[in-house]
């Protein structure tokens, strides 16, 4: 290998950097006589590359994801960049500046490190634990034991307006405080000289100013802290609740614990795991740790009841003690006021418009009081709109965000960093595969031809119906009938998904194959998933977008993608995480879970299966593309292998009105808004001009679409 790297290295711009592309030149730093047992190549942007094959590899990952944002990592260089989120999320895990910069210089291939990295590192570590965000008795204090630096926060307008506003607040209770605040500081200043205690300050700031002044501060580099010392906090009630002796947490659910639970102390942030290695375990644990009443949100229904199944399954809770929240089961009966776990959606929390009489009196309930631990199922669809304001209604002294995309098509996942706190900890999917911990999936892109009369009026037709036509092209649903038939011959558990419903409607009753969409009820669905789960009555699902996440099906090992939302790569990843629950051979060398993508070849689904897979590939996953045209011709007992069949399917589509994607009628999956925000803004931000154009009015025809639909069925609900 040249002593050097190349002169100059072009990379894929990651979100957060301002260059689109960066030069760096290597010549003016000598190497280390042993750089090549060393792994990291620093540059001065702050892009760091690891050799995996260095000795140190292990060790010196951890570290990185701990300082640094994982843009790729393919099996043999991976690529981090430093940011001022990921040295504060360094710094909330007791990271010190020297010991960041000393780790840096000793592992890395060059004698000294730029200079630009230092001072990026000492500027974006010296603020962080300036000052703390603490909730006591439903009021938040901002303190801080360091000089005059509430005054410099009063200086933000939120700030300073939050504590005009808490103004009105009962002296008495803020001077009572005032002892507790000096005691809690000198905790956090880890039981410096007691002289300090005049230095500790504290300013009660207005609930509704909360969101605001975190966003602020984080802008003024004045990151707020929001540790939670629950043992030495006796006014919550003490829940009752233990993981059960048969439960044994794997070394990764350990490990991401480890990074928000240390000297008696929770600190808020996000845990990243891959789908189907454990999160929900991961917040049970973290529930059993805190012992203080707790609320989960879930993105559905289904979810709702993975999480209390889970819950009873790896603890010692009393079910009693355990209350759902959802649009079928409003159990108001529980008594928050003492020690429970409510477990809910985003979609019941986040609701702006009118309750029902019951649904408000348990609403009321829960914002009224404390909670030790929030815990936020599928974290990243916390920055729309309409959720953001939940984490706030829910006054939580800890906060816990868990997922496996830590990705938004509007680019608003930074927000995460003060809506809720940094990421604490995040796995690499690639080193879980090999330990065995998620199965070995093989992606494979079936690139399916359009029949010569599907692509005329293809070339002619509007976007919308332009999408129909590639989505129903024959010799895609052919491919997908051929690969339902080897697969099932196999033995193999299949899942197809489909956010089309027209083509969903047509293999059920062509297959007879069971469907779940966001109209079918919750108790139908839990049927559907248990035959399909546990007998060999049903081999074969079909699911719209409703079936993205937190569906767990272990035994499901083959998807079949026919249609989905555009460019989305969080939904790529979460289909993918349907089958990536562990298999019996999950130790052997060869893949155990297969992921196919069909794609209609000369389309623009191309353009969107590309940008899908960006993440997937990013985590080191490598899509295998094929064709089989030549097995479909020779399968004549196809659906749609004859041309009238073709043609008759062509002519209903093009006279088809009403075939849009699923719009998640069930109040408790994330609303369409939600989701139709996301389809606006995957346009915004990735397509050429041209295209981009045409699909933002589509997105928000959509949008609106989606939204009146959405109202209407509220309304006759
Ligand atoms: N430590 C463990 N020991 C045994 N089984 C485990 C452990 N952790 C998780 N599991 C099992 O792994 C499966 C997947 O867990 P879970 O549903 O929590 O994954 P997840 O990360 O939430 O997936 P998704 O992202 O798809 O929601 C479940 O069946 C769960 O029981």
């Amino acid at each position: 290998m040249e002593d050097r790297l190349p002169a100059k290295r072009r990379i894929r711009s990651p979100p957060e950097s301002i260059s689109k592309y960066f030069d760096f030149d290597f010549s003016n730093f000598k190497l280390k006589e042993n750089h090549q047992e060393l792994p990291l190549w620093i540059c001065s942007n702050g892009h760091i590359f690891l050799e995996t094959s260095a000795p140190s590899y292990l060790q010196i990952t951890d570290f990185l994801i701990a300082i640094a944002e994982p843009i790729s990592r393919p099996e043999h260089i991976h690529e981090y960049i430093l940011t001022r989120y990921s040295l504060y999320a360094a710094v909330s895990v007791k990271l010190e500046t020297e010991d960041i910069v000393s780790t840096l210089q000793r592992y890395s291939k060059t004698l000294e490190i730029p200079s630009s990295v230092i001072d990026f590192i000492n500027i974006n570590t010296a603020q962080y634990g300036k000052a703390k965000l603490v909730l006591k008795q439903n009021r938040y204090f901002i303190e801080s034991p360091y000089e005059n630096v509430i005054s410099d926060l009063l200086n933000i307008e939120s700030v300073r307006k939050g504590k005009e506003a808490a103004s009105d607040v009962n002296m008495e209770i803020q001077e009572s405080h005032v002892e507790d605040v000096k005691e809690e500081m000198i905790r956090i200043m880890d039981g410096e000289n007691p002289e300090d205690i005049e230095k500790v300050e504290s300013c009660c700031v207005a609930n509704e100013y909360i969101p605001q002044i975190r966003q602020d501060c984080h802008k003024e580099n004045f990151p707020l802290i929001e540790e939670y010392d629950f043992i030495k906090d006796d006014k919550s009630p003490r829940l009752e609740i233990d993981l059960k002796p048969s439960t044994h947490i794997r070394s990764y659910q350990e490990k991401s614990l480890s990074k928000m639970f240390s000297n008696g102390r929770a600190r808020s942030g996000v845990i990243v795991l891959p789908c189907g290695s454990g999160k929900t375990l991961v917040g049970i644990t973290a529930i059993c740790t805190v012992k203080k009443r707790a609320v989960i949100l879930c993105t559905s229904g289904v979810a709702v009841d993975q999480w209390k199944r889970q819950l009873e399954m790896w603890s010692t809770i009393d079910p009693a003690l355990i209350a759902c929240f959802t649009s079928q089961n409003k159990d108001c009966t529980i008594d928050v006021a003492k020690a429970c776990v409510v477990i809910s959606t985003y979609s019941m929390m986040g609701y702006g418009g009118k309750r029902s009489a019951e649904s408000a009196s348990v609403y009321e309930k829960i914002s009224r009081v404390d909670w030790g631990l929030l815990v936020m199922d599928e974290v990243q669809v916390v920055p729309a709109d309409m959720f953001r304001r939940v984490i706030f209604d829910v006054k939580s002294h800890c906060k816990l965000g868990l997922t496996a995309t830590l990705v938004r098509e509007d680019n608003r996942i930074e927000d995460l960093n003060f809506l809720i706190g940094p990421k604490l900890y995040e796995a690499n999917w690639l080193d879980m595969q090999a330990q065995g911990f998620i199965a070995k999936v093989q992606c494979i892109e079936v690139w399916c031809p359009m029949t010569a009369e599907f692509f005329q009026e293809y070339l002619n037709a509007k976007p919308r119906k332009k999408l129909l036509l590639y989505v129903a092209n024959p010799n895609k649903l052919m491919t997908c009938q051929y690969l339902v038939k080897k697969h099932e011959a196999m033995g193999d558990k299949i899942i197809i998904f489909s956010d089309n419903l027209y083509i969903m409607e047509l293999y059920s009753q062509h297959l007879k194959l069971p469907m779940i969409k966001g109209n079918v009820g919750h108790s139908e669905r839990s049927r559907i998933l248990f035959n399909f789960e546990n007998t060999n009555a049903c081999n074969t699902i079909l699911i719209s977008k409703v079936g993205d996440n937190s569906i767990d099906l272990p035994g499901a090992n083959v998807i079949i993608q026919i249609s989905s939302h555009f460019g989305s790569r969080r939904q790529e990843a979460q289909r993918l995480g349907r089958i990536l629950r562990p298999k019996i051979n999950s130790m052997d060398n060869d893949f155990n879970a297969y992921f196919y993508s069909l794609v209609s070849q000369d389309t623009q689904e191309m353009w969107y299966a590309d940008k899908r897979q960006q993440f997937l590939i990013d985590q080191g996953y490598a899509y295998k593309v094929v064709s089989l045209t030549e097995e479909i011709q020779r399968q004549n007992d196809l659906m749609f292998y004859k041309k009238e069949d073709q043609k008759t399917l062509l002519e209903k589509l093009l006279q088809a009105r009403d075939m849009d994607d699923d719009i998640q009628v069930d109040p408790d999956d994330i609303t369409p808004e939600a989701m139709s925000k996301k389809s606006a803004d995957a346009f915004s931000s990735n397509t050429s001009t041209t295209t981009s154009r045409s699909y933002q009015i589509q997105a928000h025809s959509r949008n609106r679409l989606f939204a009146d639909r959405y109202k209407k069925f509220k309304k006759n609900k």
